[in-house]
């Protein structure tokens, strides 16, 4: 039995009151092994977004237990919650949230000067390294193009080496190609860094290059099959 990262039971999340309710998630039994590539897919406003802030930390559910590595992500205070992501999880956003007035180096390094840590100078030079963005390390993030934001995006994740990465859409604002590279950095991410990705998507082809697709309709999980993906 390989070691299990993500454990997910009961997960309900309802937005609203009486006539405004919305039953986001409706149920949501879910299991992730250390190591493993999830896709997650579905239709508009089935879910996907919310299952993954809910695993991120980001948004409380209504009822049901998430645990991250062993630990009930929403039985601590929302200070420690904090800190607990910060240590284990990085979020890469679909708009990817830099800070303009922050050069590329800056940007990475941002969650350790949140986390009052110096950052790890040599792990973020091969993180930039091996994701091509080293050699703008002293440009600020308007100076880029859409795709090396992304990759920015992505260091800045990875920077305080989480052992999950959550993505929402971070090809959403970019083109095929521009996808395809980012999703095979995120491969790459996966296997220098030991790291279990779940990837929110609509883009089929991009998530067939996963390791297991999971789609959800109507905040439930409608099939979870395994796919080849490219990690062998
Ligand atoms: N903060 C909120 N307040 C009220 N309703 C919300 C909120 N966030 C999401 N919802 C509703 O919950 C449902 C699920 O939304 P969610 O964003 O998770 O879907 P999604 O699958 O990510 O959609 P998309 O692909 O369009 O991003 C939708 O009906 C949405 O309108």
């Amino acid at each position: 039995m390989k070691d299990i990262i993500v454990e997910i039971k009961g997960l309900e999340k309802t937005y609203g009151k009486n006539e405004a309710e919305t039953k986001a998630i409706q149920g949501i039994d879910l299991t992730i092994a250390r190591e493993e590539f999830v896709s997650i897919v579905g239709k508009s406003g089935s879910g996907k977004s919310t299952l993954l802030n809910i695993i991120g930390g980001l948004e409380r559910p209504t009822s049901g237990e998430v645990q991250i590595e062993g630990t009930n992500l929403f039985d601590m205070k929302d200070t420690s919650r904090t800190i607990f992501r910060r240590k284990h999880i990085g979020y890469v956003f679909q708009f990817f949230n830099l800070i303009p007035e922050m050069t590329v180096y800056e940007n990475i390094c941002l969650p350790s000067y949140l986390d009052h840590k110096d950052p790890d100078e040599d792990f973020i030079q091969t993180v930039m390294e091996k994701l091509g963005i080293y050699e703008k390390k002293g440009k600020y993030a308007t100076e880029l193009s859409g795709g090396e934001q992304q990759r920015v995006a992505v260091a800045r994740a990875l920077s305080l080496k989480p052992s999950i990465l959550l993505a929402d859409e971070p090809s959403g604002n970019l083109d095929k190609k521009n996808g395809e590279q980012l999703l095979e950095l995120m491969l790459l991410s996966q296997r220098y860094f030991d790291q279990t990705i779940l990837l929110v998507t609509h883009d089929l082809e991009i998530a067939r290059l996963s390791q297991r697709m999971i789609v959800l309709e109507d905040g439930k999980i409608i099939s979870d099959t395994a796919l080849e993906g490219e990690k062998s």
